[in-house]
């Protein structure tokens, strides 16, 4: 027999909690949404499945899921068995001719098809993509300037193959949704110079959701959302709000590029964008089926 001693497990409160998500199913059905997976939210294989069965309701429920993935953690250890030294300069990987190869294979490869892999094991049908298929997205050489927080000069950094998406043609994610495919793309590109370019995962699946009218970014990473300066979440901001927290030094680090993408997607057209927790399992479901939802809701 079934253990009904814990409230939330009583086969009532089970159901209220599937009857409860149809308004928000409802709001996105037939939309699209794009979830932007980070290398440091991806985790252990139950966490992987439970990300992919998220995935499959989504589709299964009428939402146009579109994941883009990073595989930051993973390419840092994939260069190091390899020997090859990478260092960061403004959150972005300098990466020369032998970098953007392993790049290329440790995103576009291993990690693409292994979530390609984990969403057909749950029943959906994926397919694995990364800028180059169908010339999905033009990459431009990104040239950064980067302030000496001590000096106050600024440096401009060349960065080797990063890019930033110039371009994206959204026609073969129409062809693929039509076809009740789920897009898994890595944030490789090409460029006009025919080379190959490395582009943070985090401005790739801005540029993709600005170009499809996505509903809902979701930003799933390794803390619960964009924190105050006692840690405490905040669960919602405004573009003005988020850009004072920038300026007082509460959003520091890796969240500056990632809450900047998410103004940048807010004013492309996206309604809203969400930074979460993807460690918690089935952090997609909860913040798009459920009333509160998780996370920092960003909004204009
Ligand atoms: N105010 C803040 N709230 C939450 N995280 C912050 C904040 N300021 C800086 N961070 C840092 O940003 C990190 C998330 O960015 P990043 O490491 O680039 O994520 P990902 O690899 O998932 O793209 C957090 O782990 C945290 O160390
Ligand atoms: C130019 C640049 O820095 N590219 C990133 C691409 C992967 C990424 O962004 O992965 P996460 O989302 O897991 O951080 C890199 O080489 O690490």
């Amino acid at each position: 027999m079934s253990d009904t001693s814990n409230s939330s497990n009583k086969p009532a409160n089970r159901a209220k909690t599937i009857s409860e998500a149809l308004p928000f199913m409802q709001r996105y059905d037939g939309q699209t949404v794009v979830v932007k997976y980070g290398g440091h939210a991806m985790g252990d294989a139950e966490l992987g499945q439970a990300f992919a069965r998220d995935i499959v309701l989504l589709k299964q429920a009428g939402v146009k899921p579109i994941v883009v993935h990073g595989g930051g953690p993973q390419i840092k250890s994939m260069l190091e068995r390899l020997g090859i030294e990478s260092e960061f300069k403004g959150g972005l990987r300098v990466t020369d001719a032998h970098t953007v190869e392993v790049v290329e294979m440790v995103l576009a490869g291993s990690i693409n098809k292994s979530i390609v892999s984990n969403i057909n094991a749950e029943g959906g049908r994926a397919i694995g993509l990364c800028g180059k298929d169908g010339n999905m997205v033009q990459a431009e050489k990104l040239t950064r300037t980067i302030r000496d927080p001590d000096s106050k000069i600024e440096e401009i950094v060349d960065l080797g193959f990063v890019g930033d998406p110039k371009k994206v043609d959204r026609s073969v994610l129409d062809i693929v949704a039509k076809d009740a495919l789920i897009p898994v793309i890595a944030p490789v590109a090409p460029g006009a110079d025919g080379a190959t370019y490395n582009i943070n995962a985090d401005t790739f699946a801005g540029a993709v959701a600005g170009a499809v009218d996505s509903k809902r970014l979701l930003f799933l990473t390794d803390v619960p959302g964009v924190l105050d300066k006692d840690g405490k979440l905040i669960k919602a901001l405004t573009i003005k709000q988020a850009h004072d927290l920038i300026a007082d030094g509460t959003i520091s680090g890796g969240m500056i590029p990632k809450v900047e993408t998410c103004i940048d997607a807010l004013n492309k057209g996206v309604e809203g964008v969400v930074i979460l927790d993807g460690k918690v399992p089935h952090a997609v479901l909860l913040e798009l089926f459920t009333e509160g939802g998780a996370g920092t809701l960003i909004t204009h």
